[in-house]
């Protein structure tokens, strides 16, 4: 008996040994393969332990110089070692980037995920059959006779923040430009995703949904620095871990509630336009329609809307991807023509033109296509400063890029992003361009949805500020760029009032 047992026991050990041993094999195998088909992609020599981790300078100037330098040695594609297991390989072709733009790869969850206990399985991090779904349910809410309404709504922000300008402008003052501009954001944002009125230009960080808000990004983004904490856990263990779930569910909280709330007039305008007809009804669409409206009342072919907590993580997605890249591009913006006065006047002369003997200071729809010249410095602001310097993809196959394999589980990155110099946008220049060669909204399938909601925003917005005021950078700050485009340092300038400066607003 002892016998067989022993003989029993020395098969299921060879057994294992040998499993232990075949599995050890294929993922040695495998590791060859991935080695091969990467080295094809030309590098930089690397690290046998971390490979070329060390090499990157960091979320600096440098690390900003460092990206531009490789992207000149390397202009189609490279390939990168995070450690000696990790490969990524970056895109920096027009060619190779719609390689994979065209498709609807997911993203890479390394990277994305340090956002998902904010935005949940939103549209921006949502993938497969999901994401294509809510796609096609959210895209009525940016359909063009829905951005029109919202012109209202940028316009009454506005109003906020050139009073707050023109304040400024009388004490003669610098004011660091990123934390006022991001008030005005998240005004814009919050009024045409929820009709929420916050008073947040006025209060500022004091309003606790706010100071959340504003800080959930920049902790996000300094985690991402640190990937020892990229496990939940671990990263719960930290005082800024439990700060920053703390502000996920303050933030949750305040969706929620107006959620419930919203669903309440929702059942009562229903109940009303019933009863009384097309009067009342009329009357109930007087209210503006926006974002939470679309989110709740949206159905797919099936009849099913969204959940409540899938309406939870598109309001929270709507709200991150709508203020937080919008306050980057403008104060770019604003950056870009304090440093070239002669281009700002170019701008105001076009504003003045247009605005010349109206009453009010709103920009009406129509005026938005008759800005080409302050258009053209947008773009170029983008390019210079793009909000989103790069975006990452997980292959889920084997991909064919420049004539080598990828292989599927591989992170590709694209990068997206010289001389201020917005004239490279007229209509005949931009033709002759690759569309994949300006891409600071990302292309195909998964590009960004809020693109012209942001682009009215941004016209807006610089349009009413140059009809006013002239921008001067304060000469004794440095300002320092870094990979993610937001200044370590922040802009200094101030407004000085124009002569077409009236009592109002
Ligand atoms: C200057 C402002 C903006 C820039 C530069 C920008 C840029 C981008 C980029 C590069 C992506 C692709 C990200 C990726 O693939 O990982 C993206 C996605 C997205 N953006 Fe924007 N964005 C801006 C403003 C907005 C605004 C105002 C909204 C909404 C109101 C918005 C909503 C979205 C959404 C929902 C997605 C996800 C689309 C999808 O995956 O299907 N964005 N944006």
């Amino acid at each position: 008996m002892a016998i067989i047992l022993s003989t029993v026991l020395s098969l299921v050990a060879v057994g294992v040994v040998n499993f232990c041993a075949f599995k050890i094999l294929r993922a040695v195998q495998r590791y060859r393969k991935l080695c091969r088909q990467i080295s094809h992609f030309p590098h930089d020599p690397g690290n046998v332990f971390w490979g070329n981790l060390l090499q990157h300078p960091g979320p600096s100037e440098e690390g900003l110089r460092y990206q531009r330098e490789m992207v000149a040695k390397y202009p189609r594609a490279y390939s990168v070692w995070l450690g000696p297991f990790f490969p990524v390989v970056l895109l920096t072709h027009p060619d190779t980037v719609k390689t994979i733009l065209r498709t609807s790869e997911p993203k890479s969850h390394y990277t994305y995920s340090l956002f998902k206990p904010w935005i949940g399985d939103g549209l921006l991090l949502s993938g497969g059959q999901k994401w294509e779904r809510n796609r096609c349910l959210l895209a009525p809410a940016f359909h063009l006779d829905i951005l029109r309404s919202y012109l209202d709504k940028k316009n009454k922000a506005a109003d906020v923040f050139m009073k707050k300008l023109k304040g400024s402008a009388k004490r003669e003052e610098y004011f660091e430009v990123f934390s006022v501009v991001r008030m005005f954001a998240l005004d814009v944002i919050l009024r045409c995703a929820f009709s929420y009125d916050t008073d947040c230009q006025q209060l500022g960080e004091q309003h606790p949904y706010i100071r959340a808000v504003v800080a959930l990004p920049q902790m996000a983004v300094k985690r991402f620095f640190q990937p020892w904490l990229y496990n939940d856990w671990l990263y719960f263990l930290t005082p800024s871990g439990r700060q920053f779930f703390k502000h996920c569910e303050e933030v949750h909280a305040v969706a929620e509630e107006i959620i419930a709330k919203r669903r309440e007039v929702l059942v009562d305008e229903a109940f009303l336009s019933q009863r009384l007809n097309s009067e009342n009804a009329d009357n109930c669409k007087q209210r503006y329609v926006d974002f939470l409206d679309i989110l709740l009342t949206a159905k797919d072919e099936d009849g099913e809307g969204l959940t409540p907590l899938e309406i939870r993580d598109e309001v929270d997605t709507l709200l991150l991807a709508g203020h937080d890249t919008t306050t980057s591009a403008i104060s770019w913006a604003m950056f870009s023509l304090a440093q070239h006065p002669e281009i700002q006047a170019s701008c105001q002369a076009e504003v003045d033109d247009l605005m010349a003997d109206r009453q009010s200071d709103d920009i009406v729809w129509e005026d938005l296509s008759k800005l080409p010249y302050l258009t053209m410095c947008i773009k170029e602001t983008l390019r210079l400063y793009s909000p989103v310097t790069y975006i990452q993809r997980e292959l889920t196959r084997d991909t064919e890029i420049d004539g080598h394999t990828v292989p599927a589980g591989c992170i590709v990155n694209i990068g997206i992003y010289d001389e201020f110099q917005p004239e490279r946008f007229t209509e005949e220049n931009a033709s002759a361009r690759s569309p994949y060669a300006f891409i600071p909204f990302s292309a195909g399938p998964r590009a960004c949805m809020g693109q012209h909601f942001a682009v009215n925003e941004i016209k807006l917005v610089l349009a009413r500020m140059l009809h006013r005021f002239t921008l001067v950078l304060d000469p004794n700050h440095k300002v320092e760029k870094t990979i993610v485009m937001k200044s370590p340092t922040g802009i200094r300038m101030k407004t000085v009032a124009r002569l077409t400066e009236k009592s109002t607003p």
